[in-house]
């Protein structure tokens, strides 16, 4: 009763704000055909044309999905504590590929590998598009990140430039940089000398450093300060922004006019991102590294003008500020989360632990890890794989959006749908992977059974992750050091293992923990 009633009070507030809008609108225009418009018989079309669009979906008719709420439509499930897990069980009751309301946003989400691959690899140039939000464009100044920029020739520019800069770094300095970093994590990890302890920040320091001296040719100390405000700010910007209060701002307009304080906050918290990285980039200017092989330098001598090369860029010095955000936020808490989850994982199954240091003495004996040595080091690999499976960090990757009229899987699917790749729903279908949700890395080992091409982490197509290439020299190398140096033990006899089913945000992390890195002899 109580429902219907508040139901009715927000249609009503929002038939008026509707048709305050269009009258504000239609008083705007002083063209002809605006003209036609003015008239009262012209704005209720519109006005309906609106209602429609919020109350009844417009993709194909054949795709299912659960019901939607008079005005909230689906906000109920896309609020639920742990979206992939429930977007996963909605996929039992409405298929691989369903549909879901919110506010006048028809989304479609994806289930499977074979699906997902369908739209983001096969027709990637019909859903290369990201979605425009009011939100996304506050975070990322007017779409001007990789990430959340939509698929234009600017953003085409963007992404090919940063990708060519961080080839050239990967080529040029990567290793070394992770294996200083992979050396100093197992110093820290020394040094607790058999405490109990909560890894996350040491991982989510080693992560950092590495694309800050990819950047910056900066690394930082965890007690740094600057490191500190650094990492909190984009913590903070990734948990908010995934929250349903801001959520909802981008598919309810009208709840802007009200007050919201952690919307307040997002805008604060960008505010001070953008202060803080901006400081970076002119330190970085007047630093002797700027003509040295750096991310940074390489994009900034993108922007300079090259002689005989008439308008040879459209990057302006925000791009390069923003690529710097991306990485940072891209390349930090995703190898920090997935580090975090391996060590949980090894102590539900320590004699996994075992078979791959067995496995790395063998092949190395007392030389360090290589990148190159990941084809002698299969069962390292496949823990690898395994956990990129079981706790993909980028759970439902970045939504897209259909720039075009299209179809997946013999639906139709209207331009500017939103796609929702649900990776971690990929990664569980029991069509695909024998025994889904258990731990598993036999299943990549030759006659295992796992499918590396229904593997997707790192989504596909035009928006594969950019970082992919780091991401897996970073996980080879941080994991082979680990598991060489240390043994992980559960914390205490009486203190339960760590919970595996983790918090879903934008990234997918395992609830706080602590442990003990056990120097193995050498
Ligand atoms: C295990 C680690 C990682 C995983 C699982 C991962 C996964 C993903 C996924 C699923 C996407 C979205 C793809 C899509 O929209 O279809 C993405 C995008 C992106 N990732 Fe990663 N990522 C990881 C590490 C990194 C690293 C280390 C960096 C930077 C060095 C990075 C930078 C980016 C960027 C810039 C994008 C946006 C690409 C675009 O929109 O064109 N990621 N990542």
């Amino acid at each position: 009763m109580c429902f219907s009633v508040v139901s009715v009070v927000l249609l009503l507030f929002i038939l008026w704000m509707l048709v305050v809008k269009f009258r504000r609108q239609s008083h705007r225009r002083t063209d002809g055909v605006a003209k036609e418009n003015n008239k009262p018989e012209a704005v209720f079309p519109k006005l309906l044309h609106s209602l429609y669009k919020l109350f009844f979906s417009t993709v194909s008719p054949t795709i299912s999905g659960p019901r939607s709420l008079p005005l909230l439509g689906n906000m109920l499930d896309l609020a639920q504590d742990h979206l992939p897990i429930h977007l996963t069980a909605l996929a039992k009751c409405y298929g691989n590929i369903y549909r879901l309301n919110c506010g006048s946003t028809t989304m479609v989400v994806l289930n499977n590998s074979e699906i997902i691959r369908e739209a983001l690899v096969k027709k990637w140039s019909d859903f290369a598009g990201r979605p425009h939000s009011y939100t996304g464009d506050i975070v990322s100044r007017g779409g001007r990140t990789i990430s959340l920029g939509d698929f234009s020739e600017e953003w085409k520019a963007h992404r090919r430039v940063t990708h060519s800069a961080l080839q050239r770094c990967t080529t040029d300095s990567l290793h070394s940089v992770i294996e200083k970093q992979a050396q100093h994590l197992c110093q820290v990890l020394r040094d607790y000398s058999g405490k109990a302890v909560d890894l996350s920040e040491d991982f989510t320091v080693a992560s950092s450093n590495v694309i800050t001296t990819l950047t910056f040719s900066k690394a930082y100390d965890k007690s740094s300060a600057e490191l500190q405000k650094l990492q909190e700010c984009l913590n903070e910007i990734v948990s908010l922004w995934g929250s349903p209060w801001i959520s909802a701002l981008d598919s309810f307009p009208l709840l802007r006019k009200f007050p919201n304080p952690p919307f307040s906050r997002l805008m604060k918290e960008v505010a001070r991102r953008d202060e803080l990285i901006g400081k970076h980039i002119e330190e970085f200017k007047k630093s002797e590294h700027k003509e040295g092989g750096t991310l940074t330098s390489s994009l900034l001598k993108c922007l300079e003008p090259q002689q005989g090369a008439a308008n040879h860029t459209t990057l302006t010095d925000t791009h390069v500020h923003m690529t710097t955000v991306d990485l940072l936020i891209g390349g930090t808490e995703t190898i920090a989360a997935l580090l975090n989850w391996t060590v949980a994982f090894l102590l539900h199954r320590p004699e996994v632990q075992d078979k791959v240091y067995e496995e790395l003495c063998c092949m190395l004996d007392v030389r360090h890890p290589q990148y190159s040595d990941r084809h002698k080091l299969p069962y390292l690999c496949a823990l690898i794989s395994e956990m990129l499976r079981l706790r993909p960090v980028a759970p439902l990757a970045v939504p897209h959006r259909a720039i075009r009229n299209s179809s997946i899987a013999g639906h139709f699917i209207p331009k500017n749908t939103i796609i929702i790749p649900n990776l971690y729903g990929a990664h569980h279908d029991p069509e695909v992977w024998d025994d889904p949700y258990s731990f598993k890395p036999e299943r990549f080992l030759e006659g295992g059974g796992g499918s590396l091409r229904s593997l997707i982490p790192f989504g596909g197509g035009a928006r594969l992750c950019l970082g992919e290439a780091v991401a897996k020299m970073e996980m080879f190398l941080f994991t082979a050091y680990l598991l060489r140096e240390f043994k992980f033990l559960p914390a205490s006899k009486e203190e339960p293992l760590p919970e595996l089913r983790g918090v879903a945000s934008v990234v997918l992390k395992v609830k706080p923990y602590t442990v003990i890195a056990h120097p193995r002899e050498q």
